[in-house]
């Protein structure tokens, strides 16, 4: 697969680099290019056979399929600057944009009309194949290239086709997601620090808590209520605890995450 990638930042990079972990594509079949030269070398640094484009035009002329990774205020100039380069059949390769809140219709206007485009989000823990990606496409793309994208981001993780109207919601669930992860590890290792653990040894109790108790919820399929209460002995220390995260309303505070950040997914729409 001739694999191009336009915005070799933080998303962008963890997909490439969880491909090639994944050996979705060679290094000799990706083609590279970012605004800032130095992302374009760190990525090569890691995959010296891929190429640097010496524009996006040129990219996507060597490419089956072209990972948008750019933010998405700087999405519209792109598209319609590929538009505007010559002799460039759009049509011919498949455009896989990751990009937050920016719609298929955008996407398609942008390209011209006649594009074949999936709209995707992705997250980071694509970068050690653990991630976790959805994807609608667009009124031009085929089964073929739903297959195509499929096997892009299921290399990486785990990927389903939804319909478009979901993508805000997944992207305030499973792109922002490991934000909200992240905060919730720092703060149980802060919690174990101020019981006297050493940073380390709390950090990595911490990260490993987490990621055993997802690994089982995916892998026994039972409810997280239900692996929940296997862990709460009556009159324990393990409801001593959820006393306290119900009292400062942690679940509350992880559900109006997710309804705020789908709500500037909406926004960024513009
Ligand atoms: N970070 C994440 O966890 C996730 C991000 N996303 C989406 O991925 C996209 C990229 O996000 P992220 O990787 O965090 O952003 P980054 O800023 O890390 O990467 C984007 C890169 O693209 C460059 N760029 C900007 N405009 C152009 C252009 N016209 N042509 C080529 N390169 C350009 C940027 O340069 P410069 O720095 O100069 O602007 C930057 O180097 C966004 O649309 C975001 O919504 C989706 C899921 C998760
Ligand atoms: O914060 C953002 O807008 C991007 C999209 C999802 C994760 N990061």
């Amino acid at each position: 697969m001739k694999l191009g990638l336009i915005g070799c930042g933080k998303m962008g990079g963890a997909l490439l680099k969880g491909a090639l972990k994944a050996s979705l594509v060679k290094a000799k079949d990706i083609s590279l290019y970012d605004k800032v030269p130095a992302a374009v070398k760190a990525l090569q640094s890691e995959a010296p056979a891929a190429k640097a484009a010496k524009d996006p035009a040129e990219l996507v002329a060597s490419s089956q399929v072209v990972v948008l990774a750019v933010k998405p205020q700087d999405m519209p100039a792109l598209l319609q600057g590929l538009v505007k380069a010559p002799k460039l059949k759009l049509e011919k390769c498949l455009f896989l944009s990751i990009a937050a809140g920016i719609t298929l219709k955008q996407l398609e206007s942008w390209l011209g009309g006649q594009a074949r485009v999936i709209r995707s989000m992705p997250n980071t823990p694509a970068l050690v194949l653990a991630g976790a990606a959805a994807f609608a496409r667009g009124q031009h793309a085929t089964d073929e290239d739903a297959e195509l994208a499929a096997k892009v981001l299921g290399a990486v993780g785990v990927a389903q086709e939804v319909s478009e109207k979901l993508l805000d919601a997944v992207t305030g669930l499973s792109g922002s997601g490991p934000a909200y992860v992240y905060t919730v590890i720092e703060a149980l290792a802060d919690g174990g620090v101020l019981m006297g653990l050493p940073r380390a040894t709390a950090l990595q109790l911490a990260a490993q808590t987490v990621a055993g108790a997802a690994q089982m919820v995916l892998e026994t399929g039972k409810h997280p209520g239900v692996l929940r209460d296997e862990v709460t002995s009556p009159g324990g220390t393990t409801i001593a605890g959820l006393e306290q995260l119900e009292a400062n309303g942690l679940r509350n505070a992880l559900i109006q995450a997710v309804r705020k950040a789908t709500e500037r997914s909406k926004e960024l729409a513009g």
